[in-house]
């Protein structure tokens, strides 16, 4: 692959970034290709191991991972943190940013042709490799994903607005299509994994049962639901068409934290739907002033359109017996 530019003349990225984001464009490219072969570029959804957080590693989040490693050497980046790596990788001494990667998300839709993507997060870096992901969110400089979709199509923004491309397969650029994207305030969808209700905090299941009850509940309206099972596929949604995403926490072991991980998807996703008008908390706190205490640290994560993130904030505000299953009508809620 040729080792140019792969953006638009029009790409409005800052110089200092440019080195890593046409490192990240070229492997992005690669990789579409690579995916959009599916069975003839081999068993991309083989399973070749364990990653730190227990997630089963398929063989295209591993080749993800050695990809944008490798490409990203030489352009500025001083650490790199994976989803796929147990600890932080130095790749240039002499690099002043900080770069953390999903280099696959949403592995368990790989063989089934469904959207799956990259998600990508750039901060300064500090003296030492973990500490400087140790960090509150709003420090990041840069935050965006990669979606391998229908089109594959990059969102990204560096703290003034968010800006979309679409990979033109005939060009091989990422080309420019909105330099200001907004969520939109209204929709009717809500995106959350059902099958886990039983496990829900009460607030959560008020919320969702509110929503369940449409117009003949105290919301007065129906409402759609949607899952894909991929993080940057619902983000590329709710930018798109608005609405709300729920990973809560749960009671299933291991899920006390949900089961998103803050520093390489919550925190660049949370960049990214702030740029965008929106908002995005661990259903209280908002998301971007949190510090992880780990490297792979997980949060519950709800973001979407302002007011519908509020108003979930505003359930786990309420008292006690106005969120429990039996108490049909939560007068703070008509409408
Ligand atoms: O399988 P579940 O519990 O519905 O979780 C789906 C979530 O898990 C993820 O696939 C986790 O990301 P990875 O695939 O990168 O591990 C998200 O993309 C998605 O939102
Ligand atoms: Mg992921
Ligand atoms: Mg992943």
């Amino acid at each position: 692959m040729t080792d140019r530019n792969p953006y638009s003349a029009d790409a409005p990225i800052p110089a200092r970034l440019r080195p890593a984001m046409e490192a990240i464009g070229r492997v992005g490219r690669d990789l579409a290709r690579h995916i959009a072969r599916g069975p003839l570029a081999g068993q991309l959804a083989a399973a070749v191991g364990d990653n730190a957080d227990g997630d089963e590693q398929k063989a295209l989040d591993v080749m993800a991972d050695t990809a944008f490693a490798a490409a990203l050497r030489g352009t500025g980046i001083r650490w790199y943190a994976s989803e796929e790596q147990d600890r932080v990788i130095e790749l240039d001494p002499a690099g002043r940013l900080a770069l953390a990667i999903d280099p696959l998300d949403g592995s368990s839709n790989i063989e089934t042709n469904v959207s799956i993507g990259t998600i990508f997060s750039i901060r300064e870096a500090g003296d030492a490799g973990e500490p400087s992901f140790l960090r509150p969110g709003h420090e990041q400089i840069a935050a965006g994903y990669i979606i391998y979709g229908p089109q594959c199509m990059m969102v990204v923004t560096f703290g003034d607005g968010v800006q979309d491309y679409v990979l033109d397969l005939e060009t091989g650029l990422f080309t420019l299509v909105n330099s200001r994207l907004t969520i939109p305030e209204e929709s009717a969808e809500f995106a959350i994994n059902a099958s886990n209700y039983r496990h829900w905090a009460r607030p959560v299941r008020a919320y969702i049962d509110d929503c369940l009850a449409g117009s003949e509940g105290p919301r007065a309206k129906n409402f759609n639901m949607r899952w894909i099972a991929s993080l940057v596929a619902e983000t590329h949604r709710i930018l798109v068409r608005g609405g709300l995403f729920l990973y809560p926490r749960d009671d299933r072991p291991g899920y006390a934290d949900g089961r998103l991980r803050m520093v390489y998807e919550c925190a660049p996703i949370a960049m990214l739907i702030e740029q965008a008008q929106g908002r995005a908390t661990d259903a209280t706190t908002r998301i971007l002033d949190k510090v992880p205490a780990s490297l792979h640290a997980r949060t519950p994560f709800v973001f979407g359109s302002t007011t519908k993130v509020d108003r979930v904030t505003a359930y786990h505000d309420l008292p006690e017996q106005e969120v429990s299953a039996l108490f049909g009508h939560r007068g703070l809620f008509r409408v």
